[in-house]
Formats: C-alpha cells, structure tokens, sequence
C-alpha cells in the first residue's frame, strides 16, 4: 500500500531530514507518467513527493506497476492546496525550483545540495501560474538547439532535475 500522508504531517516527515529532496508533481496527468516519477523519486533518495489530492494525481494500479513499486516506498502527501503546501515548506526553511522549459536559468547553475523541491509541471500546461509565482527559483535543461521538439517528457525531466541534485551531493561529500 502507498505511504499517503496530508500536508499537515510535512514537519514530521521532514524533522529527521536535514537536507531533504522534495519532488512536487503540479497536476501530473498520465498515470505511465506519474509511475515513472514515484520511480525515480524513490531511486533519488526523495524525502516524499506532494501532489494535488483532486482528480489527476490519482495513484491507480497502473501508477503503482509503473513506479515498480517506488509508490509504495517513497512517502506521498496528497494536498488539497498545493499552493498552501509550498507556503508550508518554505516556512520549513525548503528553498523551491521550479523547471519550465521557457525560462533563461540553467538547472545546472543552482545550487541543489540545501533543502530544496523540485516542482515538474504538467503535460500539457507546465506549472500552473500560481504554483510558478511561489517557486524561488525556475530552472530549465537545456536542451539541444538542434531538436525539433520544444520540451522533454515531463518523467523525463523528474529524473534530470532530482538526479542533477543528487551528483551535486554526492560531489560535495567527496
Ligand atoms: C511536457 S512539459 C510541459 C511543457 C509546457 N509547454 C510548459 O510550459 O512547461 C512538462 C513538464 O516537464 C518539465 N520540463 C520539460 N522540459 C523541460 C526543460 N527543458 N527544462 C525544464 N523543465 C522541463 C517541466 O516541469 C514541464 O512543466
């Protein structure tokens, strides 16, 4: 069974974790898509992943055979304001960055070894304005200039982001 959690229990989640990963899922769509992310969030050592308790973000069966189990591992918190969450976590002294393929800052120019959550967007719309306004920081992978398609994956960019976090870690503890 996932470990499902409110936003009310990120402090508890969060007190034995100095410098905790968070991934944030804005309204994930496609169930293949939020599996791979639970995956990859589970295989970077996420302290949890928040996503919105509504309609999309639904973890099905196809969403637990997809994440190969990372949805039973990894800690979710299911929040009915995800906005209200991201105020909670900054309270909590998390920085948050947020990726968009149209932004200037390179991911690879942040700092990601502190507190932080990653937020990925949907597949169609990206963040929601709301949730890019409260990020800290927006990042974007660069990408070759000579491909035709505008943006990655979003699964994709879910494992780039939080494994770009982890080499910086891991890098700094040498
Ligand atoms: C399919 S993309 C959505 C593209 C959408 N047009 C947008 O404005 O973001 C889904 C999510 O993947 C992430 N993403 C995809 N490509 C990215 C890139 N090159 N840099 C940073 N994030 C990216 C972002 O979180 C994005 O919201």
């Amino acid at each position: 069974m996932p470990h499902l959690y409110e936003e009310g229990d990120l402090p508890g989640l969060l007190a034995d974790r100095p410098d905790p990963l968070i991934l944030i899922l804005d309204c994930i769509q496609d169930p293949h898509n939020l599996g791979a992310c639970l995956r990859t969030a589970d295989a970077a050592g996420c302290a949890c992943v928040i996503m919105p308790k509504d309609k999309s973000c639904q973890v099905t069966e196809t969403v637990v055979r997809v994440s190969c189990g990372g949805a039973h591992s990894v800690p979710l918190v299911r929040v009915t304001n995800l906005a209200r969450a991201m105020e909670r976590l900054k309270e909590l002294g998390v920085w948050i960055v947020g990726t968009a393929d149209e932004t200037t800052q390179s991911l690879y120019d942040i700092d990601l070894k502190g507190p932080i959550a990653i937020v990925v967007g949907a597949e169609g719309e990206g963040m929601r304005r709301l949730t890019g306004e409260l990020c800290d920081f927006q990042a974007r992978i660069p990408m070759a200039s000579s491909g035709r398609v505008p943006c990655l994956n979003v699964s994709v960019a879910t494992g780039v982001s939080l494994f770009e976090a982890v080499r910086q870690r891991k890098a700094a503890k040498k």
